[in-house]
């Protein structure tokens, strides 16, 4: 059995990790991609248990008191967490398992698993952030803005991260992506 491995993937709100993410998985079902507990409603289209868990604040408070979650932050006005036990299953069983997350849960992350390989995805320019997180035309102009002003802190932290990569052209993002968790991670 190979060893298992955690892999985190941040980046600013409609950067496009999670698009990167998708093309990722359909190429490596190799990967196990962990699905966050959130507080946050469903966007139309998401699927609970499949995007997120939704559950309510109290759920999610008491799902931290009873020591659940890997790391978890407050993002924008809601919660946002990693469940432990299937992580540490997948791991055990020898199993990389991505986590897409926000930049507070990553540093949870080096703190308590300095051996994962963290990846930051940058935009080509915080216009271009704006313009994709308008164009996916699923956040309030309220969302739209608390993500915005948390972009410039979380782009300024890129440096943290073990490698940086610029979702511009979304197949060589995806490639420098793979080169990242196949060449590096190997190491
Ligand atoms: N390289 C790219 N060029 C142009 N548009 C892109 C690119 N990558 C992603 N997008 C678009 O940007 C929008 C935001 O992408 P996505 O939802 O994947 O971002 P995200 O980082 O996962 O956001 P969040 O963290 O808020 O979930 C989508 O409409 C997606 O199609
Ligand atoms: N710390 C954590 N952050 C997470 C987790 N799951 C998702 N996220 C991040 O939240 C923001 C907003 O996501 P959205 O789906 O509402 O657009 C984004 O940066 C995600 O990466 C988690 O488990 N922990």
């Amino acid at each position: 059995m190979g060893k298992g491995r955690l892999i985190v993937l941040t980046g600013p709100s409609g950067v496009g990790k999670g698009t990167l993410l998708r093309s990722l998985l359909a190429r490596h079902p190799e990967l196990y991609f962990s699905v966050s507990v959130t507080t946050r409603s469903p966007r139309p289209g998401e699927i609970d248990g499949k995007n997120y868990y939704f559950v309510s604040r109290n759920q999610f408070e008491e799902m931290v008191t009873a020591g659940e979650l890997l790391e978890w932050a407050e993002f924008a006005g809601n919660y946002y967490g990693t469940p432990k036990r299937r992580v540490k299953e997948h791991i055990q069983q020898g199993q990389w398992v991505i986590l897409e997350i926000e930049l507070e849960g990553a540093r949870q992350i080096r703190k308590n698993f300095p051996e994962a390989l963290r990846i930051f995805i940058m935009p080509p320019s915080v216009s271009e952030l704006e313009n994709r997180i308008r164009g996916r035309g699923q956040d309030s102009e309220v969302a739209i803005a608390r993500r915005l002003s948390h972009a410039q802190a979380e782009i300024a932290a890129a440096s943290e991260f073990d490698i940086q990569i610029v979702n511009d052209d979304l197949k060589d993002a995806l490639q420098a992506i793979e080169d990242a968790i196949f060449t590096t991670a190997n190491c």
